[in-house]
């Protein structure tokens, strides 16, 4: 890393804060050090890019200059072959053989799916006195990615899948995450082969499923993975499919979890943007059909407003493999380049007011991809963005059409980081009730299955003030 880039000082204390109290560190030191500044932690030093021109710089940077950030420790679950381990040329043929089945217009298969998933867990949820939206997102989001992406039908499947994955990430603790000696067999004992076990638990599942999708392929992600050919002709080991199911839960489960309960909060917290949110959706009539929401210019801004305002990753780091300069600072090879998309979407020249949720600001302009960056961007952009974003507008237009929520903490939950993630403290406690709609009662959860999508006719296998938000 260059001398002459400014940043805190205490390597301990820096990565004490920067983990514990994102948002207060991060803009502490923005408004101390300017837009980039180099950040010590215990891995090493990262150099903050917080302002589009600094991540641009980044963005548009050569493949080659960098390296995937902090492999070690995601390496024990998603495996060697993962999309986040590769680099180089590995990284862009696998990149390209994965990226099809997460193309806009592939979505659309799996529309009901996430509709269907959405009215049952929140019909379960209606029952209960009180409910945690983040227990309920994430059991949806859970169910998803089992149908969509592993293409498991079946409800006792479904549940032997959800039970295997709650099991191996139970035993993936932290300490085995980021103490990389303890990542050790001990001849069978220990935290590590536990471990060990719930991942073989859930590969033998996988390959129950690999059989299937090879016997007759649907339309989900993992019977387009074995049916995807490399340039040369070859197709993905049984290893490398594993490595990849186990990268998309990973990357995809919680994430889109967390931007859920995040816009279940604002919305709520906001009357005026919950009332014409409300109207769009109502528009569509007692029961919408799935796609038409996701294409509500409304709804849409809301989730990306949701997704500006607390980004579920707050940087997407890189490790230096060559020298780059960076603001007209030289980089050493083995530093951390990390844009800021915390500090980008709370730049107050981009989003004036940025601790306010107004969806508004998407319908009036355009950001470019290095002044709203939720997913990332460049080479290494989220392969599953279209999907997310699909998802999260189905889940919500779904909620919104036939339930009502009640917040049950007046004070907004504060972000908090977990595991690399930023989640609502609390996981927003509320209420969940069926709407009393004049119109229709809730949906029946399967209906939509059972008759199929009636538009697609296909069948479903599935100096800024961020501080204050404290
Ligand atoms: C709201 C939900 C999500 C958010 C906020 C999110 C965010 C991100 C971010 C910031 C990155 C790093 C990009 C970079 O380094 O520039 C990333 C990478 C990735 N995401 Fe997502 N993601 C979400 C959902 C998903 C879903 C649903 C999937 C798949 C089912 C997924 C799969 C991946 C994969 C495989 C990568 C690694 C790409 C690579 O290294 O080439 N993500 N995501």
């Amino acid at each position: 890393m260059s001398q002459l880039l400014r940043g805190p000082r205490g390597r301990l204390l820096t990565t004490y804060q920067f983990i514990t109290r994102p948002f207060e560190f991060l803009s502490r030191c923005a408004s101390t050090y300017g837009d980039v500044f180099n950040v010590p932690v215990v891995s090493g030093d990262v150099v903050i890019a917080g302002c589009p021109r600094s991540v641009e710089e980044v963005l548009t940077a050569p493949p080659e200059t960098f390296l995937p950030f902090a492999t070690r420790a995601i390496a024990p679950l998603v495996g060697e072959h993962s999309l986040l381990m590769l680099s180089g040329e590995r990284h862009r043929r696998e990149r390209k053989l994965l990226t099809p089945p997460f193309h806009g217009d592939r979505m659309r298969a799996y529309a009901a799916a996430m509709a269907d998933t959405a009215a049952r867990r929140l019909t379960e949820a209606a029952r209960a006195p009180r409910a945690v939206a983040q227990e309920i997102t994430q059991a949806i989001s859970l169910d998803v990615i089992i149908r969509a992406v592993f293409g498991v039908e079946e409800p006792s499947r479904t549940s032997a899948f959800a039970r295997a994955v709650v099991a191996m990430t139970d035993a993936l603790t932290p300490a085995l995450t980021f103490l990389p000696f303890l990542q050790r067999d001990l001849g069978g004992l220990g935290p590590y082969a536990r471990f060990r076990r719930r991942v073989d638990d859930l590969d033998a599942l996988f390959r129950g499923q690999i059989e299937r999708a090879r016997a007759a392929p649907g339309d989900d992600i993992l019977s387009l993975m074995v049916s995807a050919r490399y340039d040369d002709g070859s197709t993905m080991s049984d290893q490398a499919i594993f490595d990849e199911l186990r990268t998309l839960l990973f990357a995809g489960h919680e994430t889109t979890a967390l931007a859920l309960a995040w816009a279940l909060d604002h919305v709520h917290r906001n009357p005026g943007v919950l009332a014409r949110l409300r109207d769009e959706i109502d528009a569509l009539g007692p029961e919408p059909d799935p796609e038409r929401l996701a294409a509500l210019p409304y709804l849409d801004a809301v989730c990306k407003e949701a997704l500006r305002i607390y980004p579920i990753v707050t940087e997407s780091p890189r490790l230096l493999a060559q020298p780059f300069r960076l603001d007209e600072h030289e980089l050493l090879p083995g530093t951390g380049v990390a844009p800021c998309i915390l500090l980008v979407h709370h730049h107050p020249d981009l989003y004036p007011e940025p601790s306010r949720f107004r969806p508004e600001r998407f319908l009036e302009r355009k950001f470019s991809p290095f002044e709203y960056l939720p997913f990332g961007g460049g080479h290494r952009r989220c392969i599953g963005a279209a999907f997310a974003m699909f998802e999260m507008k189905i889940v919500l237009g779904v909620a919104l059409s036939a339930w009502e929520f009640r917040l049950l903490d007046e004070r907004p939950p504060r972000p908090v980081r977990r595991n690399l993630t930023l989640s609502p403290s609390g996981g927003v406690p509320l209420v969940v009730r069926a709407r009393n709609r004049v119109s229709a009662p809730p949906p029946d959860p399967g209906a939509r299955r059972r008759r199929g999508s009636p538009s697609t006719g296909m069948h479903h296998r599935g100096g800024n003030d961020i501080a204050d938000m404290e």
